[in-house]
């Protein structure tokens, strides 16, 4: 990949007049989200086309009792199979292979995991661009605990949570704060799964990682500090969901602090 294919400036309202040659994949996992599927969509289409981006959608489905596949399929004929590129699966596989089975699809030179049920606002993207672009690096990550971008961004703006009850939240600070602790990836928001990865990158390090369920991105991103990728954290507001529901249980937070352990004593 050449790494000088982009050429960037700023305008006055810090927006990107670029050329960038490069292409976006995002990956998309769903699992019923056929209301909101058209929705990020068009989202995504919107930003990438606003800054002239060459982009795909890999929509990852497990055979959705609701009918997702139905719209993606309608979806990819109003953008094109070219830009929406359908990968179901037979069954629900959990979050995980979802991407990695995404990924062995992905034709961009860069890939954006995020989730389809709006938790994950397409508006960030060019932010994350811009960062990786500034400093050249092979991750970005959305972070919802740090009010600043790292390295430092001139328009970001902080982060944070919304929607989510007591318990979700301390589910979410706790699995924060005891992979911190105990793995010190110097990263703030491991469990997040809003990503831009330099898609060599992501290959290799989901290569690495054994890890299935929601453990998977703090796996991930342990992973790439460990082995001396580069990462840069952007602000996000993170909202709930408005249409279904969340496939967080409770044999994913037992999953998450046996990972935890697993990697300390490995790497
Ligand atoms: N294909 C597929 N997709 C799935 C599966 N499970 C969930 N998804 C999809 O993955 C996305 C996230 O699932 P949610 O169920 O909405 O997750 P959440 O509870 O909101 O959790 C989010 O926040 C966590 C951090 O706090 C993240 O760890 C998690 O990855 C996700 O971003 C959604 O697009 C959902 O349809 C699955 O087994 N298979
Ligand atoms: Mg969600």
């Amino acid at each position: 990949m050449n790494p000088f294919a982009s050429r960037v400036s700023l305008n006055m309202q810090g927006q990107h007049n670029t050329t960038d040659t490069h292409k976006y994949s995002v990956i998309l996992p769903t699992y019923n989200e056929r209301k909101n599927l058209p929705i990020i969509v068009w989202l995504l289409a919107k930003v990438f086309n606003e800054h002239g981006l060459a982009w795909e959608i890999v929509v990852v489905d497990d055979a959705s009792p609701d009918g997702t596949q139905e719209v993606a399929k309608e979806l990819a004929k109003v953008y094109g199979t070219d830009k929406i590129v359908l990968k179901p699966r037979a069954g629900k596989l959990g979050l995980g292979t979802a991407y990695m089975h995404g990924l062995t699809f992905c034709t961009g030179d860069f890939v954006i995991i995020m989730d389809a049920d709006f938790s994950h606002h397409p508006k960030f993207i060019p932010q994350f661009i811009k960062l990786q672009k500034t400093y050249n690096l092979d991750i970005v990550t959305g972070t919802r605990y740090r009010s600043k971008a790292t390295p430092s961004l001139s328009d970001a703006r902080p982060g944070g949570v919304h929607g989510w009850d007591l318990r979700r939240k301390l589910i979410s600070r706790g699995a924060n704060f005891l992979a911190a602790t105990v793995l010190n990836p110097g990263v703030s928001d491991l469990t997040g799964s809003f990503r831009l990865y330099r898609l060599p990158v992501l290959r290799h390090i989901i290569s690495l990682t054994v890890s299935r369920g929601y453990v998977f991105q703090m796996e991930m991103m342990v992973r790439a500090r460990a082995l001396g990728y580069t990462v840069g954290e952007v602000p996000i507001t993170f909202v709930d969901r408005i249409f279904g529901e969340s496939k967080l249980g409770a044999d994913e937070v037992v999953g998450y602090a046996k990972g935890v352990w697993s990697l300390f004593t490995t790497i």
